[in-house]
């Protein structure tokens, strides 16, 4: 019969985190620092050897120690047995695939948790879709974590906020209890498409000003980006049916600032790769991490067409990254009309 990996005080909350990349790592710090016994899943048994031997996770977060509340296994069936709450951090174009691996461990009644910030490229979903998708089950057991969140910033203890969405407030308060420690604090709401929706267009955005950074261009092209490219995020969350506020809250405007402003950004250094002249295909071998926003760009513009929203900003990036657009080119072309129109 399979065991716990180590069995917590009677009393203490279980939780499950997939994915032992710079964020998974990182919130399975967040949750154990706010009390949960924790179980990560590494799929790289070296990597969960490392984790569970010398609490370090060196390759995607140098530096941090990580608490004792954190165990690390190859082993799905260890990983899930008893979890209470499951948070999933995978690369969005592989949560199928593991959501199929895993389902049949879930514990009855858990909540599931997307941590992850990106669509399904064929199917153009979005991360609680598949979820709901792939175990059935209650949508109000699911919840979506997003914000501002840097990994390396919120694993070296910086203050930082997030929200969590579901569908239930009860849902979001139980997963914002339990991801709330004295550096992080999650607030909650209940537009999961917002909130979502937040996390895979900022990506786009970062990727433009990544791309204009590396251009060499200052600090007006990309507050000009910055502006524009809310509105297209706001535009296109809204008519998928978000909140407008959800926009102006961490899960948009907070993160679109964050991933924008960082050189920590994976997002942000793809588009710098590509400014200073390297393509799409010499990018992705320099990247050794997710850059969620190369898989969103057509997912997101097939979206956009479908409705008729215009997403100039988005559309040039997905130029750049096709080679059809000099990435000089592309701040005379914030707008695609020349005619005057209202802000
Ligand atoms: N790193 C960050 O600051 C933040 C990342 N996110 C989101 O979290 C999600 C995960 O990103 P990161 O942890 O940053 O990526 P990462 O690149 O640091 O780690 C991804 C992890 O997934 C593993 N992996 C790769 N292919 C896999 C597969 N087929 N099956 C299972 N595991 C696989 C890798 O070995 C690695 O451990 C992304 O959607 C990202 O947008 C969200 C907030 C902050
Ligand atoms: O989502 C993030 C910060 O909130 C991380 O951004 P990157 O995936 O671009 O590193």
């Amino acid at each position: 019969m399979t065991q716990p990996l180590q069995l917590p005080p009677p009393g203490m909350r279980r939780v499950a985190v997939l994915g032992a990349g710079s964020w998974g790592t990182t919130f399975a710090k967040v949750l154990a620092d706010g009390g949960s016994s924790v179980a990560l899943w590494a799929r790289r048994p070296e990597l969960a050897r490392e984790i569970r031997e010398s609490r370090r996770n060196s390759d995607y977060l140098p530096g941090i120690n990580l608490p004792r509340g954190i165990v690390a296994s190859p082993r799905l069936e260890e990983v899930m047995f008893g979890a209470e709450q499951v948070y999933l951090s995978v690369p969005s174009q592989t949560l199928r695939e593991n959501l199929r691996a895993v389902r049949e461990l879930i514990p009855d009644g858990a909540i599931v948790v997307s941590l992850m910030k990106g669509l399904e490229m064929q199917t153009r979903h979005r991360m609680s879709e598949v979820i709901l998708q792939e175990l059935g089950g209650d949508p109000d057991r699911i919840a979506v974590v997003s914000g501002p969140n840097l990994a390396l910033e919120i694993a070296k203890e910086q203050p930082t906020a997030a929200v969590v969405a579901s569908r239930s407030l009860e849902t979001a308060e139980e997963i914002a209890r339990a991801a709330t420690n004295p550096y992080f604090r999650s607030f909650v709401n209940t537009d999961v498409t917002g909130t979502e929706f937040g996390g895979v267009l900022k990506n786009l955005i970062a990727v433009a000003i990544g791309i204009v950074d590396g251009v060499g261009y200052g600090e007006n092209t990309k507050a000009s980006i910055i502006t524009r490219g809310l509105v297209e995020m706001t535009d296109f969350a809204v008519a998928h049916g978000a909140l407008p506020e959800t926009m102006t809250g961490l899960a948009g405007l907070g993160d679109l600032i964050a991933t924008c402003e960082s050189p920590l950004s994976r997002n942000n250094t793809a588009g710098r790769l590509l400014g200073q002249g390297y393509a799409f295909r010499e990018v992705i071998q320099q990247m050794n991490q997710t850059a969620e926003g190369l898989s969103s760009v057509a997912p997101v513009l097939e979206l956009a067409e479908a409705r008729g929203i215009g997403m100039p900003i988005v559309s040039q990036v997905a130029q750049v990254l096709a080679g059809t657009l000099n990435p000089r080119d592309i701040a005379p072309h914030l707008t695609t009309d020349d005619t005057p129109q209202g802000e």
